[in-house]
């Protein structure tokens, strides 16, 4: 389990984490999100021991990361994947940090398997392309078989073939009963993945809750209709205190009233239905309207839609 409680980070006048409290359990794979310069990378090195907090405090298991002498046992992480030295194989790599860590040899033909490297584990890691580096630093994370994984933008430069090991590999070592907590800026990695989300926007926690939780923010929740006749649905269905509001395709978007008694109501009046559909954001609009207000480097806005056009 990782504890953060009151967790703050300053760098000169830029407050990276401010006062971050929250708990990541295990058993779960916990997406932690937050769009660029939100603070994620920050608080996985201070959980890590690799950067001092301000003040508040940071433990794994109970302990403070740097005070446990049982290191990749304890915890294990990818952070960098580009952080290794190119001139090593990847098998010397590995036997490197398990010497260091008294790990055995055979642990580190286990994780070369594991991660799919053992037939390229001779070759120089500057050879290496970017999927393949971040196999290998996941292989580095699992090397002392630890309790409690932390994993930075896991899918960066991995082919889909690579992205759905990546997923199936964290669902595993959740599935272990392992503490799985995986950052990400990208919603539509998570989704497929995660069972719980931390949301950060600019150092702050917006929402810690599960996927389902998450998806249930979604701002736009209405029921999409289609039938011949949309002018004598809308008016039914307005005097029963709907929201009506014609899309294009002659679709009517519902809001107010659940599909079942959208159905019924067109039942009872005639009206044949050719479509009835319950729509729900996106978890990826959710995320953005949760930190809309928190992206440090925002674009221009899109061009508004057209004077007179619906949507
Ligand atoms: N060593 C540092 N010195 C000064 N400022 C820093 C340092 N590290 C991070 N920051 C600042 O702290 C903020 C949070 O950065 P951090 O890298 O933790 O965010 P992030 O959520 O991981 O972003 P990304 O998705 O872009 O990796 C940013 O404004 C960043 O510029």
């Amino acid at each position: 389990m990782i504890a953060l409680n009151a967790l703050t980070k300053r760098y000169g006048r830029t407050t990276a984490v401010d006062d971050l409290t929250l708990t990541v359990r295990p058993g779960h794979v916990t997406g932690f999100l937050g769009p660029n310069g939100a603070g994620k990378s920050t608080t996985l090195r201070i959980i890590l021991g690799l950067t001092a907090p301000t003040s508040g405090s940071a433990t794994v298991d109970g302990v403070r990361f740097r005070d446990h002498p049982r290191g990749l046992h304890h915890a294990g992480a990818l952070l960098d994947a580009g952080d290794v030295h190119g001139g090593r194989n990847a098998r010397a790599h590995l036997s490197a940090l398990a010497r260091s860590n008294d790990i055995g040899r055979g642990r580190v033909e286990e994780v070369l398997r594991e991660v799919g490297l053992a037939a390229v584990a001779g070759r120089r890691i500057g050879g290496y392309s970017l999927g393949m580096r971040q196999r290998l630093g996941i292989a580095a994370a699992l090397l002392g078989d630890p309790p409690v994984l932390l994993f930075d933008e896991p899918f960066n430069g991995l082919d889909p073939a690579g992205v759905r090991w990546a997923r199936d590999l964290l669902r595993r070592l959740a599935a272990q009963g392992r503490t799985v907590f995986v950052s990400s800026h990208l919603m539509s990695e998570m989704e497929h993945c995660a069972d719980r989300l931390v949301v950060l926007g600019r150092g702050r926690l917006v929402a810690e809750e599960s996927l389902a939780a998450f998806a249930a923010r979604g701002g736009r929740a209405d029921v999409a209709v289609r039938t011949p006749d949309p002018a004598a649905l809308a008016a039914v269905l307005t005097a029963e205190g709907a929201g009506v509001r014609r899309e294009d395709g002659g679709l009517l978007a519902v809001t107010g009233l659940a599909a079942d008694r959208i159905g019924d109501l067109a039942l009872a009046h005639g009206l044949p239905l050719h479509e009835l559909t319950t729509r729900t954001a996106s978890l990826e609009e959710a995320f953005m309207d949760l930190t809309a207000d928190s992206v440090e480097y925002g674009g221009r806005p899109a061009a508004p839609v057209a004077a007179g056009e619906q949507r």
